[in-house]
């Protein structure tokens, strides 16, 4: 087998807690297009729900989980990437989905590892923004978010199909004000022609992205929120993750209830979910305010299981344990 010199193009997916990053991802996945992909999904919760959403897909996968990739857990990033390019046959494009409290450009920065230099390189940073729920984010979540934007290549402001035209126009406003070069495209359920997505080969980056300089190619990038000390501290100070599984199927009508019963501290839950009903799974999304519950006709999981994150302090776990616990479907006698 030969393989190819030429250093593998990188995408990175960023944007803040349930944007439509994995959305995108499957999307990319689900019609590849002869391309071969390798993926890493980088859940902050200890359970990754999102590579068993995108599990079905045909691409060579590695999960990160219980951490972020831009800080604590950034060398695994390393040994993941170099874990994929050492396949045979190795992958023709890497994506990465960050989690949602990721800042990209330490992730980016990654790239320029030794021992993935000259293997893998930078094409693009793609962030998504969640054209609905953006105004509902809380001051430092709306800071991270514009910080993830400002780290990124174009902005996808996502869910258009949710939003009205003063939701979308208020958020270009506030993301477009500060960054006026800001490249910015609407999406729906993140749709976007793949000639957009690949083929911008940022590049390698020369330099640190978070000092005051920037004289890299991303006019977009400014200072506006960008401090220092604000990029060293660690996302488990912040944020917490919280999950549960069982290897027993749930009740549907009780899932329900207490999926409802959720605490409204939380900023997102997701979770995939085996119904007594057998033939399909339950796929649950909780984004800001808004929750979904849609039956799949998929493969349901061995092992239910539900992530939920907010801010550290802000719900008690004991208690949403037990919250899950009483929607298990009594075991048959
Ligand atoms: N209405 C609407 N819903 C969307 C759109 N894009 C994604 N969603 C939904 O939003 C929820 C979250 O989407 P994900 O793609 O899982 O978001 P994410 O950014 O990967 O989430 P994290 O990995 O938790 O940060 C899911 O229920 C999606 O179906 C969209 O354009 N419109």
């Amino acid at each position: 087998m030969t393989r190819s010199t030429s250093p593998v193009p990188v995408t990175i997916l960023t944007g803040f807690l349930g944007a439509g990053k994995t959305t995108l991802l499957k999307r990319i996945l689900d019609d590849p297009q002869g391309v071969r992909y390798g993926v890493l999904v980088n859940d902050f919760g200890a359970i990754n729900i999102d590579a068993d959403l995108v599990v079905e897909s045909a691409a060579d996968q590695v999960s990160l989980s219980n951490g972020c990739v831009c800080c604590s857990i950034q060398s695994d990033l390393v040994e993941a990437i170099d874990g994929l390019l050492a396949r045979d046959p190795a992958p023709e494009r890497i994506l990465i989905e960050a989690s949602g409290v990721s800042r990209p450009l330490p992730i980016a920065d990654t790239l320029e590892a030794p021992e993935l230099k000259g293997r893998a390189v930078l094409d693009g940073i793609f962030c998504l923004v969640d054209g609905e729920g953006f105004a509902d984010l809380d001051f430092a979540a709306t800071e991270l978010a514009i910080e993830q934007v400002t780290g990124s290549d174009v902005v996808l402001l996502n869910k258009v199909d949710a939003a009205s035209e003063t939701q979308l126009a208020a958020v270009e406003q506030t993301l477009k004000g500060p960054l006026p070069a800001l490249r910015l495209i609407r999406t729906r359920f993140a749709e976007i022609p793949r000639e957009v997505l690949f083929g911008a080969h940022m590049g390698a980056r020369t330099e640190p992205h978070h000092g005051h300089e920037h004289h890299h190619d991303h006019d977009h990038c400014t200072d506006l929120h960008c401090t220092h000390e604000h990029h060293h501290h660690d996302h488990a100070d912040e944020f917490e993750a919280w999950s549960w599984q069982s290897a027993q199927p749930v009740d549907a009508d009780r899932l329900r209830a207490s999926l409802r019963a959720l605490p409204a501290s939380l900023m997102r839950a997701k979770g995939i979910f085996r119904a007594e009903s057998a033939g399909e799974r339950l796929v649950f999304h909780l984004v800001g305010k808004r929750a979904r519950t849609t039956r799949e006709k998929e493969t349901p999981p061995a092992v239910s299981s539900l992530v939920a994150i907010g801010r550290r302090g802000s719900f008690d776990g004991a208690e949403l344990t037990r919250l899950m616990d009483a929607c298990v479907a009594a075991p048959r006698p």
